[in-house]
């Protein structure tokens, strides 16, 4: 698991918009899309979710759903992402099919981390490393965490939070196998363009 990881934001794209800007993101090499929506209810959701599951079917692009485990289930998603605030880890697991990706947020905590890993998750997530508008109460994590994690663990590890084209080279080069992105992306002008810059970052490490 490499590459750039987009992440949708209702607020930010409404509507049909949210489409247009998913499939500008997926033409440009975005490789993991995950819906995080904390805006529509659960039929909208479902219906956004089944939409945007058939582009990522369509660009062979990996499908995550944020916090929610029957809608994972429901659309039939690659994956579900898992904050301390949701569902735990082994419960997911015995309601999901067993090659469901299952991540999991880790903040800026290493034995959070481990305990994930040895639980089963598929990726572990850190951060948020630089100033998030998206979620400015998110807690800071250290590129030291980061680089801990990545000679530590043997799951891929994924770095958030305020990441841009400008200083995605930071956490990459600190070990984030994966970077994952709102604003940074979804709120520039060009977004096919900011995803194949962001993919290019990958191509020189
Ligand atoms: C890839 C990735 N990493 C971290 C998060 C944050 O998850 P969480 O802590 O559950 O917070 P919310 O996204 O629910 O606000 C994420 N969504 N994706
Ligand atoms: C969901 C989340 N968790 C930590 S920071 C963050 C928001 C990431 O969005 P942005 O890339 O716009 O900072």
């Amino acid at each position: 698991m490499r590459g750039l990881y987009a992440i949708t934001d209702p607020y930010l794209t409404p509507g049909q918009q949210l489409f247009e800007a998913v499939e500008a993101a997926l033409r440009g090499g975005v490789s993991y899309l995950q819906y995080r929506d904390k805006l529509h209810e659960a039929g909208d959701r479902l219906r956004i979710a089944q939409e945007l599951r058939a582009l990522c079917y369509d660009y062979g692009a990996w499908f995550i759903v944020n916090d929610d485990v029957a809608l994972t289930k429901a659309v039939q998603a690659h994956g579900v992402h898992l904050g301390r605030e949701d569902m735990p880890l082994e419960e997911a697991r015995e309601l999901l099919d067993p090659d469901t990706l299952i991540g999991v947020s880790c903040y800026n905590d290493l034995a959070r981390a481990r305990a994930a890993q040895n639980a089963g998750a598929d990726y572990v997530a850190f951060g948020r490393f630089f100033a998030s508008r998206t979620k400015p109460q998110a807690q800071p994590a250290s590129l030291e965490t980061l680089r801990q994690a990545r000679a530590e663990l043997t799951i891929p590890v994924v770095a958030i939070g305020g990441i841009t084209t400008e200083n995605a080279d930071v956490v990459i080069d600190a070990g984030a196998d994966v970077v994952a992105v709102i604003q940074g992306l979804f709120a520039q002008p060009d977004i096919e363009a900011t995803a194949r810059q962001f993919c290019q970052l990958f191509q020189k490490s």
